[in-house]
């Protein structure tokens, strides 16, 4: 069933486009990754979606209805994850928990929730005004937890979190969506919807501009990388690392190359490259940011001289901004 669906959903501040035009669809038992750099729109949807933005133009649908008529029964039915969410200072975790349960009317175990999203006991009863903001974000999730929710929009779910908070909160939105719900949340991280999602769209000025199962986009769009490579001395002026196949940017301090590659293979070209110019005394590679993915993957497109379609505008027979 779908849970999510937008038609020609459009936002206007005055001359400003925060979100044009956007055709949606998540399904119940999916988790979808909206993926974006800062202020591409992700809020905005998310916001628009929930009915605290009313749209310039186009439709929200939620399980089938507007929200805007169906509030606050959908409400029960949608747990919601705001961007920083900050708890109140004198409520403890387990109060937070508790609100949200009467709120909902759910007959949710507070004690289960606090304790799947890792708080424990000691935590729990500790006023939230404390809590660090790896914990305030544990504790948001877990009321977004509240009532088993059929849909769960979560705007940047794990900021704040450490690697181990994230895996863990992985793990949670894995298991919702095994359970049917539908899973929707924003993120300017692409390795992290890269290991959770099922399917992503990645929003660029408002405007979605690619959308696709995590895996083709695996092969086609998330391909860039960055290599960081140190060498003994950098060679002087230009020597052509730039115009290496595949390299997108270079960027360098007094001994540190910062290579961003269109593609894995690349980085192996750029060692190359460097070897016959200087001595490489280290090598780390790291997945490149949303930024860095989006340029590489328009570069390509423009490199082409391709028709700039995604698999969606394709279909749609829609052109791709680039
Ligand atoms: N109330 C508002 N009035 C005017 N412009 C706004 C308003 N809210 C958002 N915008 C603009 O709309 C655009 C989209 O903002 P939005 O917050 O949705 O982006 P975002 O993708 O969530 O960014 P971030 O990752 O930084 O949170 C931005 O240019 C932003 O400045």
């Amino acid at each position: 069933m779908t849970a999510i669906e937008t038609s020609g959903l459009t936002k206007r501040y005055g001359e400003l486009v925060a979100v044009e035009d956007l055709d949606l669809t998540v399904e119940r038992g999916e988790i979808y990754g909206f993926l974006g750099p800062n202020g591409a729109g992700k809020s905005t949807t998310i916001n628009l979606l929930l009915d605290f933005l009313h749209p310039t133009s186009g439709e929200v649908r939620l399980f089938g209805r507007d929200p805007r008529e169906a509030f606050p029964e959908l409400r029960r039915r949608i747990g919601i994850l705001p961007e920083d969410a900050t708890p109140y200072d004198r409520l403890t975790g387990r109060e937070h928990v508790a609100f949200t349960k009467a709120c909902k009317d759910a007959d949710t175990d507070v004690d289960t929730i606090l304790d799947r999203v890792g708080l424990d006991p000691t935590d729990a009863d500790r006023p939230a005004g404390a809590y660090s903001t790896g914990m305030a974000q544990r504790l948001g999730l877990g009321m977004a937890l509240v009532g088993d929710p059929d849909l769960l929009i979560l705007d940047e779910p794990s900021s704040g979190l450490d690697p181990n908070g994230m895996r863990e909160m992985r793990a949670i939105l894995r298991e919702e969506a095994d359970d049917g719900t539908a899973v929707f949340f924003s993120s300017h991280v692409l390795a992290e919807v890269d290991s959770v999602c099922d399917r992503a769209g990645i929003l660029d000025d408002g405007r979605l501009v690619v959308q696709d199962t995590v895996e083709s986009l695996r092969e086609s769009v998330f391909t860039a990388c960055r290599v960081e490579v140190t060498v003994r001395t950098i060679p002087d002026g230009e020597f052509g690392l730039a115009d290496v196949d595949g390299v997108e940017n270079v960027e360098r301090d007094e001994s540190t190359l910062r290579v961003t590659c269109a593609n894995p293979s690349v980085k192996a070209s750029v060692v190359a490259h460097l070897h016959d110019r200087t001595t490489v005394t280290d090598l780390v590679s790291e997945p490149a940011s949303i930024e860095e993915t989006f340029e590489a993957y328009t570069a390509d497109e423009a490199a082409d001289g391709a028709t700039t379609t995604t698999a969606d505008a394709a279909m749609a027979g829609e052109e791709v901004r680039t």
